[in-house]
């Protein structure tokens, strides 16, 4: 069995990930957010910053992902990408956000199987690197997903991740098993589920109604809950360490960005971003956040947190 993790622009970025890999690990390949292809004659390098090389320690478990709609454009940036060393690259079609979505971008895309026969037909067309695809359930409807399904099957694809979620739920709402168990039944391709695993017990449902998916994403729960990769591979981290290593990884995180960002404004913004995902096992009655969000010191922030992990706090 395989577990990914999801690339969550703005958070699982390299820093994030080479941390997450040396605390926690148990994870088979980290996804990076989105690189937004553009219309540059050049790939601009600057764009592909953060999946460099030599910023991941795991490059080789890294799978770069491409936001756009032109396939050639997708076939410039993977070629770039490829060159560092990557196999896979992965295409995002499920993108919620309608400043994106507007643009028949990521999810947008969706209701446009056509556009996307066109774009796999270029984007395809080296064998230098395989092209996997990350998408939803459709952008408004689960028919969309059907007929772009069909498309997919035509083409060469390494995989396809599917989040259990149309575009016009965001985040929100439940994710719809059933759509997904059909959609998944008419993929030729490896289907990745994603969607709304927090606990051990979410994963044990999708997987005893899914026994032949053998690979799972997880975003959110992941951030919220480093060791439950380790779970779900069986691996038992013992309670009374847990707080010290969510305590080592927090440091790293807080050094990083303490030496990157300017200001502790930025710096105080940046860790209540980490710690919007991290409270939830720490924090039962909320009141954790409240004291983070009123933190815009870095020495009040310290403060703060030589508390919570001097405290003999429990991760629960
Ligand atoms: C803040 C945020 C940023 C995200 N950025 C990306 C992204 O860059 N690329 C992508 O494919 N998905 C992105 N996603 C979607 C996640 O990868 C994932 O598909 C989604 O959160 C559902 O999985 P989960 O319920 O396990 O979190 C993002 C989600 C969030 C909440």
């Amino acid at each position: 069995m395989k577990l990914y993790l999801a690339p969550l622009q703005g958070m699982t970025t390299a820093f994030y990930r080479n941390a997450f890999a040396k605390h926690f690990g148990s994870i088979d390949a980290y996804y990076a957010p989105f690189i937004a292809s553009s219309d540059l004659t050049k790939v601009s390098y600057k764009l592909l910053k953060d999946i460099l090389p030599e910023y991941n320690d795991n490059f080789l478990r890294l799978i770069p992902q491409i936001l756009g709609n032109d396939g050639d454009q997708f076939k410039g940036y993977a070629l770039a990408i490829s060159d560092m060393g990557y196999r896979e690259i992965n295409w995002n079609i499920g993108c919620p956000f309608p400043m994106v979505t507007n643009k028949k971008r990521g999810s947008g895309l969706l209701p446009y199987p056509d556009m996307i026969d066109s774009f796999l037909h270029t984007a395809c067309s080296d064998n230098s690197y395989s092209v996997t695809v990350k998408m939803r359930l459709g952008l408004c409807d689960t028919e969309e997903g059907f007929k772009v399904m069909n498309v997919l099957n035509q083409y060469p694809l390494g995989g396809v991740i599917i989040h259990a979620r149309t575009g016009k739920q965001m985040y929100e709402g439940k994710v719809d098993i059933d759509s997904f168990e059909l959609l998944a039944a008419q993929c030729r391709h490896e289907v990745t589920y994603n969607g709304d695993i927090f606990t051990y017990e979410d994963f044990l449902a999708i997987h005893t109604r899914f026994p032949a998916i053998n690979s799972f994403m997880l975003g959110r729960g992941a951030l919220r809950d480093p060791f439950l990769p380790a779970a779900i591979k069986g691996y038992k981290v013992p309670s009374d360490n847990k707080i010290s290593i969510v305590s080592q990884f927090h440091d790293d995180i807080f050094h990083y960005y303490k030496e990157k960002l300017s200001g502790d404004k930025h710096l105080c913004d940046k860790m209540k971003e980490f710690w919007d995902y991290m409270h939830v096992h720490l924090d039962n009655d909320g009141k954790l956040m409240k004291k983070i969000k009123k933190c815009h010191h870095s020495s009040d922030y310290l403060e703060l947190m030589s508390h919570v992990f001097g405290s003999g706090a429990t991760w629960t």
